[in-house]
């Protein structure tokens, strides 16, 4: 399958530091002490795209010259949603930009038989119909995992949900499109395609055993 071309609902990252950084990332020689460092700087060059639309809320601010109106956001609104256990290398580059995010966990890992989700953690901040959420994970690879993450967090009612990853094979976006087609996703790459294991080709590899030196 050929990458599909972005729709208003595929944002794809294209700034050149994010992708030099990707472009370090892939390369199988990079040890995970780099790998997770390289994703830390890209959650947070990304987290810039992914909050673009945040609400502001006038403030008064008192500069050593005037008073005046000036914008912020409410970080308290916004929850980092982490896809287990890869998602959990880009919180701490999201947490950087936006320190007073909530944080929640879903846990899922890929059966490698049938490539179907298995859910094994939930557990997301209280008073979910306030909050806009960003479910992360750098894999978007059959996009099982991530419509069974997004089924879970919309039973929870958010106000809107957001998916940010690092790197999609068309069939992940088709599937995640079919499934949610109110989900906008964020990604710095549109790869070609998936090998018969269900790994994105050119890709990265394993992202969690990447990050975690499982493997
Ligand atoms: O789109 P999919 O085909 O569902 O694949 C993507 C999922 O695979 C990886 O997780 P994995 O199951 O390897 O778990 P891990 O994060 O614990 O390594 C990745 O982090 C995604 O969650
Ligand atoms: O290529 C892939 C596919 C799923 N999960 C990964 O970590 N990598
Ligand atoms: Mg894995």
């Amino acid at each position: 399958m050929s990458a599909p071309t972005p729709t208003p609902q595929v944002h794809h990252v294209t700034h050149p530091l994010v992708q030099h950084k990707l472009t370090l990332m892939r390369n199988k020689e990079a040890s995970s002490t780099t790998f997770r460092t390289l994703l830390g700087e890209l959650a947070m060059l990304m987290a810039y795209e992914v909050t673009r639309d945040m609400p502001v809320q006038m403030v008064e601010t008192h500069t050593p010259l005037e008073t005046m109106q000036s914008p912020m956001i409410d970080g308290k609104k916004l929850v980092f949603a982490s896809i287990l256990r890869a998602g959990n290398g880009m919180l701490d580059g999201l947490l950087r930009v936006v320190p007073n995010a909530r944080v929640g966990h879903v846990g899922l890992y890929r059966d490698p038989q049938t490539l179907q989700a298995v859910e094994y953690y939930y557990k997301m901040p209280a008073d979910m119909a306030e909050r806009d959420v960003i479910a992360v994970d750098p894999m978007l690879a059959t996009g099982h995992s991530a419509v069974a993450a997004i089924d879970k967090l919309k039973a929870a009612g958010p106000r809107s949900i957001k998916f940010l990853c690092l790197l999609a094979a068309p069939e992940g976006i088709a599937t995640l499109q079919a499934a949610h087609p109110d989900v906008p996703i964020y990604t710095a790459a549109i790869d070609r395609e998936l090998n018969d294991h269900g790994y994105i080709l050119p890709g990265l590899g394993d992202a969690g055993d990447r990050i975690f030196g499982t493997k």
